[in-house]
């Protein structure tokens, strides 16, 4: 592919997703860069890339091909102004931004711009990343095309209608949050227990990361999964069932269903 990719915004996300993409070898070092006025993230963008950072954002969209707005939601608008002038429709313009819309971004850049939102998460860093994306009606399925090539470099994508972008947001986007929670609690309960802290934390960490691959790798409903760890009169059951009793599954439905609702939220700023 090797597009030159340029990110507005050189922060957390944009680290994240260049670092995945050059480990994919889907750019060379010298086909990204990203313009940011903070000199502590256009350090960190660098030392994390080896790529280059300035405070342009007019030069970064003269030399993208592919741009991706990884700015904060409200910081978007104000970027997008200062560089509409450059961005032509040989641009694609990808936005990382939770919550704004296509037609927000139609309204910001002009509906006969290549446009496609997207919600990836921080696990791209790792080539793990789960992502959703929709394109405005000016992009073409080439470039629909491109992006899953630049998404599945770095995880897994689904292509979705854009009313399901706020549900893969309360999800996957923010998702990560909610295991390490939960991984930081399971270790705290082998603290607890007497484990020392390293192993009980290297024990939750791996449990999480072997349960996910059982999920994905056997195909299994994560049901029957459970049912096959759960002894009759055993450990697990007495487990699951106190897990119950504090409402487990629902605290995680809330979750998923607030950080949805906040993301439809954001659409209204
Ligand atoms: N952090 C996460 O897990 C995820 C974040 N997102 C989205 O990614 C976007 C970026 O989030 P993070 O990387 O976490 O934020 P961040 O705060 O780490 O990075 C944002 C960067 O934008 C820079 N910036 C502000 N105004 C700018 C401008 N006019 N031009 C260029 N750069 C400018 C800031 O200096 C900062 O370095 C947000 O819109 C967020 O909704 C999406 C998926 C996951
Ligand atoms: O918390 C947030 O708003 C961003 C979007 C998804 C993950 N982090």
């Amino acid at each position: 592919m090797k597009h030159v990719v340029g990110f507005l915004g050189a922060g957390q996300m944009a680290q994240a997703l260049a670092r995945g993409f050059l480990a994919k070898d889907l750019v060379g070092v010298d086909q990204l860069l990203a313009g940011d006025p903070s000199p502590a993230s256009r350090s960190a963008f660098t030392d994390a890339t080896g790529a280059r950072a300035i405070d342009d954002n007019l030069e970064v969209v003269r030399e993208a091909e592919i741009l991706v707005l990884a700015v904060k939601p409200q910081y978007l608008a104000s970027a997008v102004e200062s560089v509409r002038s450059v961005i032509t429709e040989n641009h694609l313009v990808l936005s990382i931004a939770a919550g704004v819309p296509l037609a927000r971004l139609e309204e910001l850049l002009g509906n006969d711009r290549r446009i496609v939102r997207i919600m990836p998460n921080t696990a791209c860093l790792v080539g793990a990343s789960a992502s959703g994306y929709c394109l405005n009606a000016t992009a073409s399925d080439e470039d629909a095309a491109t992006v899953g090539q630049l998404l599945e470099s770095v995880g897994v994508a689904f292509r979705l209608p854009e009313s399901l972008l706020d549900a893969v947001t309360g999800l996957s986007g923010s998702g990560p949050a909610y295991v390490y929670l939960l991984i930081e609690a399971l270790a705290d309960g082998g603290v607890r227990m007497g484990l020392p802290r390293d192993v009980a934390l290297s024990l939750a960490a791996q449990t999480v990361r072997g349960a996910a691959t059982m999920v994905q790798e056997t195909g299994t409903h994560p049901g029957q999964l459970k049912d096959a760890v759960a002894s009759p009169g055993g450990t697990t059951i007495e487990g699951l069932a106190t897990l119950e009793a504090h409402g487990f599954r629902s605290a995680l439905i809330e979750a998923v269903t607030a950080a949805t609702e906040r993301s439809r939220e954001l659409a209204n700023r």
